[in-house]
């Protein structure tokens, strides 16, 4: 078994212009370690190049240049395993309105040449909870029934990597839920999972690893507990026992708010304000603290620190 699932290696994509539009550099060398067993999210503001990359990384779209390797199958010297590693649940919900899931998956599986003996329809229509839709017509099938067929399409393989594109975008959350769950229960079993979301919370919680792409760049690719670690802005919480009207003096670098339920929030770098000097201020302008809380920093502050300066 590989170490890494999935090497990228100065990976670029240069779109061809057409008519009077540019050429677009989408990747400008992206190199990528997967590890095997994890559940690594692939974040992005808009157009950093997260489709592009998987797509690439699943054989549907032509690299420029650089190395390609799935399962350790490069993907120029060993073009089928490597597409045969991967399975792709896409952004979009394409689904022929005329098959029945059943018929959609078997069409699937004879795509990649799974003879029938091995194929696990029945299995995976269970897993993903349309048994009971086995035989309805898919135009008959709700956006998260037809959600779930796509995740059962990309499994039919059995692929060592998953990789789901915004797969809970538009989707509520009780589904929502059932996904994360058989999710993690395909990750169990030893699938590799590569998500992109954007909703930063469900990377925070779903994915052990997270790589950020801006500008067709990787920014930072690091265990998600790290990448939180990384920030050192902090913002404590303290309640008063009496109304405050104006916010107390503190030292510098410190900011103070009041907020809507009297509490004030004061925001410090750590490396630079201890917590003590912070309370010793509050102490001295004559406030009793009645709770006192730390509110961590999390993805979104990560992100938006990664990703905010211009292009
Ligand atoms: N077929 C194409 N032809 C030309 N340019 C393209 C093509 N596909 C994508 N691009 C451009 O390449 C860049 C990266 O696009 P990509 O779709 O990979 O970004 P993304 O991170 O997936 O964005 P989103 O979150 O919006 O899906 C964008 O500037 C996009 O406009």
């Amino acid at each position: 078994m590989p170490a890494n699932a999935v090497e990228l290696r100065n990976l670029r994509k240069v779109y061809r212009g057409s008519g009077r539009s540019a050429p677009k550099e989408a990747l400008k060398g992206i190199d990528l370690d997967i590890p095997e067993g994890s559940i690594f999210g692939l974040l992005g503001p808009n157009g950093a190049g997260k489709s592009t990359t998987i797509n690439i990384m699943a054989g549907l779209v032509n690299k420029t240049s650089g190395t390609v390797r799935i399962w350790g199958f490069d993907q120029d010297v060993n073009p089928r395993q490597s597409r045969a590693s991967i399975g792709v649940v896409p952004q979009e919900l394409n689904i022929d309105p005329f098959f029945t899931p059943r018929a959609a998956l078997e069409v699937q599986a004879g795509l990649y040449g799974v003879p029938k003996s091995e194929r696990r329809t029945d299995e995976i229509l269970a897993a993903v909870g349309l048994s009971d839709k086995a035989e309805a017509y898919a135009r008959t099938l709700s956006g998260g029934m037809r959600r779930r067929l796509l995740i059962a399409k990309a499994l039919m393989h059995r692929p060592a990597v998953l990789v789901l594109d915004e797969p809970t975008a538009g989707v509520d959350i009780e589904l929502r839920q059932m996904l994360w769950r058989y999710v993690r229960e395909l990750n169990a079993q030893g699938t590799t999972i590569i998500l992109t979301t954007h909703y930063l919370e469900e990377a925070q919680e779903m994915c052990d690893r997270i790589g950020i792409i801006n500008h067709g760049e990787v920014v930072a690719c690091d265990d998600t507990r790290n990448l939180l670690a990384r920030l050192d802005g902090k913002t404590m919480v303290i309640t008063p026992e009496d109304p405050v009207a104006t916010p107390p003096a503190m030292p510098e670098g410190v900011r103070v708010d009041i907020r809507a339920d009297g509490a004030l929030a004061f925001n410090y770098r750590r490396s630079v304000t201890p917590a003590e000097a912070v309370l010793d201020a509050v102490r001295a302008a004559g406030i009793r603290i009645r709770d006192v809380a730390i509110e961590e920093a999390d993805l979104e502050d990560v992100f938006v620190s990664l990703t905010s300066n211009a292009a």
